[in-house]
């Protein structure tokens, strides 16, 4: 039974989201193993949504210690067709300043310790990944930014990094000169994921810091991330909301059959319990 249309992936500060009601909690088993928390279900606007917080409430669990495909094959056995996720950042440029919001539409992958697909074990897939984001989850962002007051841009390259440390100036300053935007550790993963799993995703990234690189300033601490981030959370959750309300009923973007024609693999030779593992995937093409 679908239990919600919307996920929401609340990142570093945001951990519950302001304003749900008839909210329950669901732990759902996956076969990729457990999510970081239990699903907070809710209605959000009218709309039945799934709160997750991505290192689980308390912030437990690390970027590389984030079980990806759970969260995501999670959202998808609740019936969540879009992700909204919420990210902190640090800026690779002046002109994103602290409380900046922006909406990444491309990747730079610097992760090296992750799993990032649900195919393996006897089966072959190669989903398109040009356009990683869902353009109208990162437009409904744009718009809620607007509404609510808040700078929003919409596009930018965002750096996947491992972490947990920060990155060296050496690093920060390379990825500026490939022109990179923001800088994170969680949202690559999660973008192949919900691509693989036809789930539109779009990132809301809230800038929270300049990293190392900028000349005269102090380098990224956790202080000053976590001061910046209680501000940019009241606003996230606002936007989040307000995009929630905005989203188009119907999916009509190419996220919906992303996997149409990717899996390579002839059918007879997928083994079975592969196939009965990613049924939810695969049912309508096999
Ligand atoms: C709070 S500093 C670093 C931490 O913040 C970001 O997390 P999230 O993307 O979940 O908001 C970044 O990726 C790091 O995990
Ligand atoms: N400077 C930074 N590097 C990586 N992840 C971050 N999250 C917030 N600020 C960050």
């Amino acid at each position: 039974m679908k239990k919600a249309e919307i996920g929401i992936i609340g990142g570093s500060g945001l951990y519950a989201m302001p304003g749900l009601t008839n909210v329950r909690e669901e732990r759902v088993e996956t076969p990729f193993g457990e999510p970081s928390d239990a699903f907070v279900l809710g209605e959000l606007e009218g709309r039945q949504v799934a709160f997750l917080a991505r290192h689980g409430r308390g912030h437990r669990l690390l970027p590389s210690e984030l079980n990806f495909r759970a969260n995501i094959f999670g959202m998808k056995l609740l019936g969540v067709e879009r992700i909204l996720s919420v990210s902190a950042v640090g800026s690779l440029k002046e002109e994103h300043k602290p409380t900046d919001f922006l909406m990444p539409d491309q990747f730079i992958d610097r992760t090296f310790a992750r799993v990032s697909t649900f195919f393996g074990d006897g089966i072959v897939a190669h989903v398109g990944f040009g356009d990683p984001v869902c353009a109208t989850v990162a437009s409904a962002f744009e718009k809620a930014c607007a509404s609510v007051g808040v700078v929003g841009k919409n596009g930018g390259t965002y750096v996947c990094m491992e972490g947990p440390q920060f990155s060296t100036r050496a690093e920060s300053n390379l990825y500026r000169s490939w022109g990179a935007d923001v800088i994170g550790m969680t949202n690559l993963q999660e973008a192949k994921l919900a691509r693989e799993a036809e789930i539109c995703y779009a990132t809301m990234a809230m800038v929270t810091d300049y990293d190392c690189w900028r000349e005269g300033h102090d380098d990224v601490t956790i202080d000053q991330i976590v001061a910046v981030l209680h501000q940019n959370a009241d606003n996230a959750a606002k936007v989040v909301r307000a995009a929630v309300a905005a989203m188009p009923a119907q999916r009509t973007c190419a996220c919906v059959d992303a996997l149409k024609y990717a899996v390579l693999t002839d059918p007879k030779a997928i083994p079975v319990e592969t196939r009965q593992r990613l049924a939810l995937l695969l049912d309508k093409y096999l």
